[in-house]
């Protein structure tokens, strides 16, 4: 019975870096994720002057609820969206000019709504070259707060922003939010703020969040559930079965949800208290299903798709374009190239088992959860290969080694 070890939440780890620096004291981490985009958080907070101390099992950061440590900063945020979202907004809570880059991938990805939001709240904040899009300068000289309103129909990050921003601001913030997608994103942030010490309460559309900054804790990152979905589907794909520890009917992560889906297509799923097992009963039924809170998990599911005993059809699932790559085409495209028959929409994907599929080489698009989820064909299909295996690095540094492990005992 394979027990797999999975790494910390990456969500999880960004946002305990960010109320950890913004928090009055000593936060420790508890087992973070280790990889490029919690890695290059950690590095931006360092920029910015804070005190991130590493030991293997933790990381130990001193909170400045006043802000940044020096007037003056320029931090690369790589390819990591909370990074390139989360950091600005910290940012502007302090005093000094700061300027923020992130590499080709996350240059294309959208911000404007979080910046069109935090220049309605006054902060001085300016694109360089493409108006909504890093690089960008944050002239920071604190945060009144009132009221905001924002649409995050394309991503909750921009959310989660402002309302970690919220207790850093004199006044305290209501947001006020006309779209929502990647709901379960945002009652992590929430959660995890009421660790910290603060409040979040909801008010119909609005959310408010009181002014009076956060309390230093001990936090224990979960286990990534994002993560966990390529092992769980391996094992509904191939019959066996496979144990998550750490991920439990406690889990804040809403991607554990994916297990749901398995269970609907046929696996066994058992949720305990801190442990999830998937066991595949070689039944997989095609389905149609609503991935809107759980998009993270939509390549995991076209991956297996092929497989399953009629159509899958995924739904709501439009801002799967703006991830690290254009993730409804680069699934069909890599399903087609295995000669699957696949058609798109706007927010969806169909899927068509038919003939086996063949091997190929995946293209990547420099998308790690496209790696990842087609590593899962592959343990069907002969000859699957990627043009950037590596790449796996932004979330699962370790994934290629930890998955033919699982591979050998399925
Ligand atoms: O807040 C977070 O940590 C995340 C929110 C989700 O993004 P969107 O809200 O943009 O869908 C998710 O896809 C991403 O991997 C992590
Ligand atoms: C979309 C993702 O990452 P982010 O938006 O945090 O860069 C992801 O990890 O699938």
């Amino acid at each position: 019975m394979p027990v797999v070890d999975i790494p910390g939440s990456k969500s999880i780890t960004a946002r305990a870096l960010f109320l950890a620096a913004a928090a009055d004291g000593v936060t420790t981490l508890v087992r973070p994720l280790r990889s490029d985009d919690t890695e290059g958080f950690a590095e931006g907070l360092t920029r910015l002057g804070y005190r991130v101390g590493r030991t293997p099992d933790s990381w130990q950061v001193d909170g400045r609820p006043q802000g940044p440590a020096v007037a003056e900063a320029d931090v690369y945020c790589r390819d990591g969206a909370t990074t390139a979202r989360f950091l600005p907004t910290l940012a502007a809570a302090g005093h000094g000019t700061y300027r923020f880059d992130a590499s080709e991938q996350m240059r294309r990805r959208p911000l404007l709504p979080l910046t069109r939001a935090l220049r309605d709240l006054g902060v001085d904040l300016r694109h360089e070259d493409r108006e909504g899009h890093h690089p960008l300068t944050v002239h920071a000289s604190g945060v009144a707060g009132g009221e905001v309103t924002l649409d995050a129909g394309q991503s909750s990050q921009y959310l989660t922003a402002l309302l970690m921003l919220g207790p850093l601001t004199e006044k305290g913030l209501r947001v006020h939010v006309t779209d929502l997608v990647s709901v379960p994103y945002v009652e992590i942030t929430t959660a995890m703020m009421r660790a910290f010490g603060v409040e979040v309460t909801r008010e119909g559309n609005d959310f408010v969040v009181p002014p009076g900054g956060y309390r230093a804790t001990t936090y224990p990152i979960e286990p990534d559930a994002s993560t966990s979905s390529y092992f769980f589907a391996a094992a509904a794909l191939t019959g066996g079965e496979v144990t998550v520890p750490g991920l439990g009917e406690g889990a804040l992560q809403g991607d554990l949800g994916f297990v749901d889906v398995l269970r609907r297509m046929g696996a066994d799923v058992e949720i305990g208290g801190d442990r999830t097992t998937v066991r595949g009963t070689g039944t997989l039924r095609g389905l149609t299903v609503n991935m809107r809170d759980i998009s993270d998990t939509m390549p995991t599911l076209a991956a297996i798709a092929p497989f399953a005993d009629g159509p899958v059809r995924i739904e709501d699932v439009a801002n799967t374009r703006v991830k690290e790559c254009d993730r409804l085409e680069a699934c069909a495209e890599n399903l087609r190239a295995m000669g699957v028959r696949v058609e798109t929409g706007p927010d969806w994907i169909e899927i068509h088992p038919g003939a086996a599929p063949e091997g190929t080489e995946i293209k990547t698009y420099g998308d790690h959860r496209i790696v990842m989820s087609f590593a899962v064909t592959g343990l069907r299909v002969p000859g699957i290969s990627f043009d950037d295996p590596g790449c796996v690095r932004k979330t699962f540094p370790g994934f290629h080694e930890e998955f033919a492990a699982l591979r050998a005992r399925l």
